[in-house]
């Protein structure tokens, strides 16, 4: 659970007359994200949700909420941020820079089937495409570079074994690194409680605040990873072939795309258990704290650098 700074309804329902959204009617800390403090705003207008951001500095965050407005406008099951009645989305509540979006409907479902995975792979596609023309850009800010930096910091508190993972891990991205990928603006974090279903339809994509411009095909291999993979962390053929198809199916994979396949997972699989390894060792103060397992991607990382299925089957 994660809410790491406290809001009370009497400094809601001041704030809220900034807004043109009526009265406040209801307040409640949501019990999950690891990053920022949530919170489901229950107004006379409506449903929103609240996050104060706790780490991402201000001036980074117009590049997430514009990018949530850009991708909203095309159609994307993307919370739309509100504008306050001075037409800015980014506010200050508690201390801290604040916004409050739609609520979107619908459920997460850690079990996916494979039909599920398929329209999660053609909407991270559209995404994709969409993202195309927008106009601001910032870095994936868990790209390479804070790989290599966050490795630095938790090396020390891991054992002799992991150590060596990581070592060898990090000289092996250090060398894959070559062709040119397709880049854009990537989710980054399209993990299965960021998705929520609305019957069949996807009903709400949330969580951008680990977005940011890098190789498309990152995006597929962080989402490949969470989507299809069984408890003991292979990979699960059916679903991987689902989302893999259906992605393709909107935006053809390239020759040096199905190359970096091998090395992309990795990469991903990395950047997940350095961040549960670095939440956990170097854990925030906070009133309700969600830490993650770090194991499972250490675990993850291992196995994909074993085999893995192909990007696109032979003969597509
Ligand atoms: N726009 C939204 N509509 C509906 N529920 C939301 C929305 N945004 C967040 N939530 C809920 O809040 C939870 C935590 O949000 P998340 O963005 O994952 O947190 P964090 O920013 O800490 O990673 C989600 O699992 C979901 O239940
Ligand atoms: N998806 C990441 C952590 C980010 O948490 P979220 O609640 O914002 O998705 C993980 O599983 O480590």
């Amino acid at each position: 659970m994660s809410v790491f700074t406290p809001v009370t309804s009497e400094a809601l329902a001041d704030w809220l007359r900034r807004y043109a959204i009526g009265r406040l009617a209801q307040l409640q800390g949501i019990s999950a994200g690891v990053q920022n403090s949530n919170f489901f705003v229950t107004t006379t207008l409506g449903r929103y949700v609240l996050t104060l951001f706790e780490t991402i500095p201000r001036a980074e965050l117009p590049f997430y909420l514009h990018l949530m407005a850009h991708l909203a406008r095309h159609g994307l099951p993307v919370p739309a941020p509100i504008a306050d009645r001075d037409n800015e989305y980014l506010g200050t509540l508690s201390g801290k820079p604040a916004v409050l979006v739609a609520r979107l409907t619908g459920q997460s479902d850690m079990t996916p089937a494979p039909a599920r995975c398929a329209r999660v792979g053609a909407m991270l596609a559209g995404l994709h495409l969409a993202g195309l023309s927008y106009g601001r850009r910032q870095d994936n800010p868990r790209g390479a570079a804070w790989r290599s930096a966050t490795a630095a910091q938790v090396r020390p508190f891991l054992p002799a074994d992991e150590q060596g993972l990581l070592d060898a891990e990090l000289a092996f991205q250090a060398a894959a690194a070559g062709e040119e990928l397709p880049e854009g603006v990537i989710h980054a974090d399209l993990f299965r409680d960021n998705i929520l279903w609305d019957g069949e339809h996807i009903g709400g994509v949330i969580d951008f605040y680990f977005a940011g411009v890098d190789a498309l095909l990152f995006d597929v291999a962080v989402t490949v990873n969470d989507w299809c993979t069984l408890p003991g962390g292979e990979l699960d053929e059916t679903r991987t072939r689902a989302l893999l198809d259906a992605y393709h199916a909107e935006r053809p994979f390239t020759a040096a795309e199905r190359k970096a396949w091998p090395a992309m997972l990795r990469a991903a699989a990395l950047r997940f258990w350095l961040s549960r390894a670095a939440d956990f060792h170097l854990p925030r103060e906070g009133e309700l704290v969600l830490v993650k397992d770090p194991n499972e991607y250490r675990d993850i990382l291992r196995l994909r650098a074993r085999a893995v299925p192909p990007l696109v089957e032979a003969g597509r």
